[in-house]
């Protein structure tokens, strides 16, 4: 059991960079505010940085990464420091004026008056957010700043010999998109060549300095577009690793396996390591064995889920290693992917059930866990690793599990030829969110501290609801909703409510720039012990004789923005949160409310990175939206809604959904959706966002009634829905009473040409 064995390295691909206690967040709120100045902005930074490599370091962790941190994001760091800067924003600031510099780094991210923000899109299937680059063909990239170096000498200078990280110019090329100026059918891709000269200026630089690694980021490897561009892959790191002078190179995906073939054109690459995301799905080590093994190229092996939060079955990962010992000279052991996308210390949660929190690990944790796996594999820890328990228990409850088997398929299908009562001919509604304005956020906070009595909550939640009811009749709106003030957020609403999700008090996760989010965690068999929004559904309705719409956040959504359990496969995991949802769907049928809504906000989102295992997601995720929905009498209208436009690969799922009114974003796609709807025929409702909530201008009714106008010719009015393409629960109440009294005079209008 002790026999030494070869050594090995140990290292992580990322921290939490937003401190343990969100001061980056506090840091740039109050820096955009001008309460700070950039010196004392970048003073808390460097404080960030060194506390992750102290932490690394205490880990035992053996190649620290430098240049993850990231005031607002990585990608966009990547942009500015080759100048890839739209021309909308000013041009580089003089040399050395910090403060300039700053402004024009957070105007790319945060827009400025006449100049919008750079797209933000979610972070491959994470739920972190990056910023697109707008790249066109008379871009010209151009190494323009340093930050790499500065970290790099910054960790050194504290004593730390740290491994830059770069985001790699395939993934940072195929993540960027097309500006407006460029012509139709070019991509940024096309600049590879120009990219490549920055990157290898960049690199040289950094070995100058003394870096004796960079690590390059493709995950952009583990999608199919980035598996079909290897010839582009090899041509990079052939380019890149032709330069004298450079330091050894890393090639490191992650988020999925990258294929035998990407996996072949980096072995036979001059670079002298590449690492693997081996947790995600298994392809990774026959992807190997396929390619016969690295042989003298280092691997890195990502075999501690850099993204969930389970403890790591060190055994069964300890296993994975002995083989990959066999298929390369050098082994480092490493987590699957950055661990920013976990919160960072399990030891910061004093109120977790003993039982789970026994199977949970953090940041801070994993970094041990890789440690403590390096250790066992040179033979420095046998006894140690022996010993630890597998990781997550299950938490089965027999009932839910009897419930579900008992459904027959039947029970999964409204009638086809169902007749929903018609509220249109351009039937007027919302998302279901109004403004969380201060008071409420207030009142919350005042209520969780028990400063107040949940009597004195209610009342506030109450007024707040009489408000935004007597708002949207006086508005006119058709379908009213009760505004979803009693959430502090759609999925954590439901999470603390139901049996098998526990929530935490400092799990925070970085979502964009200083936005953070607590991920709630699903770790159990999920049960409703009681209705959940019936009280505050009911309560809307007994203040008008306008239908109130209920609210609730579908299965999909509810898995996508919390930490799944791993010990059953997610399908079955959404079925007993759709079961729940059904039993609440169910009672708010039975409380009067004959218009409910299943939120899919994040059907896209968790849609697999490749085509192939598309279809089983879709069909899970359908399945469970249905049987969240189908026990619903076939009078009551049955409303889903999702956030994005780029639609093409789940126009089929919103037909499956087979909801009564789907509304999706649409305000910015001019109106393509629909015209595809109608296209193939769609006959349910179909509610086209008409105007972008994501920013505070207030669209004018000429322009909300052009694209109903063209809405109409695509699905005619019958089945046109008209409402904003989102929850207004970030806007402020000016701007949105203002904003929908157009909207509905839009649809008046329309209504009164077509002579309705
Ligand atoms: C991110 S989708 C939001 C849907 C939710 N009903 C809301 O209006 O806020
Ligand atoms: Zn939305």
């Amino acid at each position: 059991m002790t026999t030494p064995g070869p050594t090995v390295r140990t290292a992580v691909h990322g921290y939490p960079r937003i401190g343990p206690d969100r001061e980056l967040k506090r840091a740039c709120e109050s820096y955009w505010k001008g309460e700070t100045t950039a010196a004392e902005l970048d003073e808390v930074s460097a404080r960030l940085r060194k506390d992750v490599y102290a932490r690394l370091r205490a880990a035992g962790v053996d190649d620290i990464p430098s240049n993850t941190f990231s005031h607002y994001d990585h990608v966009l760091d990547t942009a500015v420091m080759f100048d890839l800067v739209p021309a909308r924003f000013a041009s580089p600031a003089a040399a050395g004026d910090r403060d300039e510099e700053l402004r024009r780094y957070f105007a790319l991210a945060r827009g400025l008056q006449g100049a919008p923000p750079l797209e933000m899109t979610k972070w491959f299937d994470t739920n972190y957010h990056y910023l697109v680059p707008e790249l066109a063909p008379g871009t010209r990239p151009r190494l323009v700043g340093d930050k790499p170096v500065a970290e790099f000498l910054e960790a050194a200078e504290a004593g730390y010999r740290t491994r830059p990280v770069l985001v790699g110019p395939l993934t940072f090329l195929m993540l960027s998109k097309p500006a407006d100026e460029a012509p139709p059918g070019w991509e940024p891709v096309e600049l590879l060549d120009q990219l490549l000269d920055a990157y290898g200026q960049l690199l040289v630089r950094l070995g100058e300095v003394g870096a004796e690694q960079v690590r390059f980021d493709e995950p952009i490897l583990a999608t199919d577009a980035g598996r079909r561009a290897t010839d582009r892959l090899g041509h990079a790191y052939r380019t890149l690793g032709a330069l004298t002078g450079r330091p050894r190179i890393l090639v490191s995906s992650y988020f999925g396996s990258i294929g035998a073939e990407a996996l072949r054109v980096l072995k036979e690459s001059p670079v002298e390591a590449v690492g693997l995301d081996l947790v995600t799905d298994a392809e990774g080590i026959a992807d190997l064995a396929a390619v016969s093994g690295l042989g003298g190229t280092g691997l890195v092996a990502g075999v501690v889920d850099g993204r969930n939060v389970w403890r790591t079955d060190v055994p069964a990962a300890s296993a994975t290693l002995g083989t990959l010992l066999a298929l390369t000279d050098e082994l480092t052991v490493s987590t699957s992917c950055s661990l920013m996308h976990v919160p960072l210390d399990l030891d910061a949660e004093t109120s977790l059930p003993p039982e789970l929190r026994g199977a949970l690990a953090f940041a801070e944790q994993k970094a041990r866990e890789v440690v403590l796996l390096g250790r066992m594999l040179s033979g420095q820890a046998a006894e140690e690793g022996a010993g630890s328990p597998p990781p997550a228990p299950s938490f089965t409850d027999a009932r839910v599990r009897a419930r579900l088997d008992a459904l027959r398929p039947e029970a999964l299908e409204r009638p086809a030829d169902r007749d929903v009562p018609a509220v249109g001919p351009l039937a007027t509604t919302t998302i279901g969110s109004f403004p969380q304005t201060s008071e409420l956020r207030r009142a919350r906070a005042a209520h969780r501290r028990g400063e107040t009595t949940r009597e004195e909550y209610d009342e506030v939640l109450r007024r707040e609801i009489d408000r935004v009811i007597a708002l949207q009749e006086d508005i006119g709106l058709d379908v009213l909703v009760h505004g979803e003030p009693e959430r502090n957020d759609m999925v954590q609403y439901f999470a603390e409510q139901l049996e098998g999700f526990a929530t935490t008090e400092n799990g925070w996760v970085q979502s964009y720039g200083s936005r953070c989010v607590r991920p709630p965690i699903l770790f159990g068999d999920v049960s409703r012990p009681r209705a959940m929004t019936v009280e505050w559904t009911s309560y809307a309705q007994s203040r008008t004789d306008k239908p109130v719409k209920g609210m609730l956040t579908g299965p999909v959504t509810m898995l996508a923005w919390s930490f799944v359990r791993t010990d059953q496969p997610l399908g079955d995991t959404a079925r007993q949160v759709a079961l729940a949802l059904r039993d609440e769907a169910a009672d708010l049928e039975r409380a009067g409310i004959r218009h409910i809504q299943v939120d899919e906000a994040a059907l896209r989102e968790l849609l697999p990175l490749r085509e192939e295992h598309r279809a089983r997601y879709l069909e899970w995720a359908v399945g469970a939206f249905r049987l969240a929905t189908s026990g619903l009498s076939p009078s009551t209208t049955v409303h889903t809604h999702m956030c994005y436009s780029e639609f093409g690969a789940v126009v089929g799922a919103v037909e499956a959904l087979d909801a009564d009114v789907t509304s999706i974003e649409a305000a910015r796609s001019r109106m393509e959706l629909v015209e595809e709807l109608g296209r193939r025929g769609y006959k349910r409702g179909i509610g086209p966002g008409v105007y972008d909530i994501h920013s505070p201008r207030v669209p004018s009714v000429e322009e909300i009634e052009a694209a109903l106008r063209l809405a109409v010719r695509h699905v005619g009015p019958e089945r046109l829905w008209v409402n904003p393409d989102c929850g207004l629960k970030t806007r402020g109440y000016e701007e949105v009473g203002q904003a929908l009294r157009n909207m509905v005079e839009a649809a008046r209008r329309v209504r009164a040409a077509l002579g309705r």
